[in-house]
């Protein structure tokens, strides 16, 4: 089980998320990232190795694709809101890409 990060953990985690591209969501505590590919074939095939480890890490994105975009939003509904689990799933989508 997933706890809501501290202020001082919190910093540390995100900063170095937003420097790569991530920004807060508006209205909640969550994450966000446009990803874009050369194709769809890449953009589905990048999401299908994401999903292998979001599920098993039991850690799963809420993501729109359109063609060669992936739209990600990063939160943990069991603590409603940011944990080590969203920075961990957020580096691994940055290193996959
Ligand atoms: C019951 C199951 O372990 C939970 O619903 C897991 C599954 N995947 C999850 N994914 C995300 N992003 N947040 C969660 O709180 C979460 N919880």
């Amino acid at each position: 089980m997933s706890e809501k990060l501290s202020e001082a953990a919190r910093g540390a985690l995100l900063e170095p998320l937003f420097a790569a591209g991530w920004s807060p969501v508006e209205g909640r505590d969550a994450i966000s990232k446009r990803f874009t590919f050369a194709s769809f074939v890449e953009a589905f095939g990048w999401m299908t190795t994401v999903a292998i480890w979001a599920e098993k890490w039991n850690h799963h994105p809420e993501w729109r694709n359109v063609y060669n975009k992936v739209d990600v939003i990063l939160t943990t509904h069991d603590v409603n809101g940011i944990s080590a689990l969203d920075a961990k799933l957020a580096r691994k989508m940055d290193m996959l890409a």
